[in-house]
């Protein structure tokens, strides 16, 4: 059965890869497994029919059968553990993968996130010009840390995982930034992963959606 996920209609970001239905794209494209979007209005992801896939009226969703995911970590695993390609057979190495996962989400992401709260929706609060600078230092140092760590190594552990898939889509969305090109090393690391086919596939699904190709 061929599962469907859901995408924005429109996407805010105009195709450039940065909504999260693309870390589920680039999944399914590594795994080499065909898919079907969803496309959902702003309006439409609010009502109960799609809460009753995503309760905080989000994208993207997972439907397969009468199976129902949302959180793009969760959806990832779930295609790297029923195909090859994206979580090693070794028990430890696919545990240590999925820590990475769990790094990008819950560790990397938050203060990237935080950046484009301030920067998008609290530019004219009180607190903002104070805010910034302290945002912006904790991704550095996390950056740094994740810098360190990578080395000159091409992936996080060994072959190219669901880990370095999540990473480097949660570090893509600090390039506009231009805090990414601090780093020689994870501008690097993210054009490596840009560069790989299933990448390019996944991007330009998302783009053509964009540019109404
Ligand atoms: N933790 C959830 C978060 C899902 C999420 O944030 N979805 C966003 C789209 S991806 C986040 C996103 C949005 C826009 C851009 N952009 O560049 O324009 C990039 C990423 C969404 O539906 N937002 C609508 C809403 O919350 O009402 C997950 O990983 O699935």
């Amino acid at each position: 059965m061929i599962p469907t996920i859901t995408a924005f209609e429109r996407s805010p970001d105009r195709g450039q890869g940065l909504a999260r239905d693309m870390r589920v794209r680039w999944a399914f494209e590594e795994v080499g497994q065909p898919y079907n979007v969803r496309l959902v209005s702003f309006a439409e992801m609010k009502q109960p029919a799609h809460r009753a896939l995503q309760p905080f009226g989000q994208i993207p969703t997972y439907e397969e059968g009468d199976l129902a995911l949302f959180e793009t970590g969760s959806i990832v695993l779930h295609i790297a553990e029923r195909h090859a390609g994206l979580l090693p057979d070794d028990p430890n190495g696919r545990a240590r993968a999925i820590t990475w996962m769990f790094a990008a989400a819950s560790t990397v992401e938050p203060p990237i996130l935080e950046l484009q709260t301030l920067k998008f929706g609290e530019g004219d609060k009180p607190w903002f010009e104070a805010r910034l600078p302290l945002v912006q230092g904790r991704i550095r140092a996390y950056l740094r840390d994740l810098a360190a760590r990578l080395g000159d190594a091409d992936w996080l552990d060994g072959a190219f995982s669901a880990g370095d898939l999540m990473m480097v889509h949660v570090l893509l969305r600090v390039r506009p930034s231009g805090i990414l090109d601090e780093f020689a090393t994870l501008s690097a690391y993210c054009d490596r992963a840009r560069a790989r086919p299933a990448y390019q596939r996944a991007f330009a699904a998302q783009l053509a959606l964009a540019t109404g190709a």
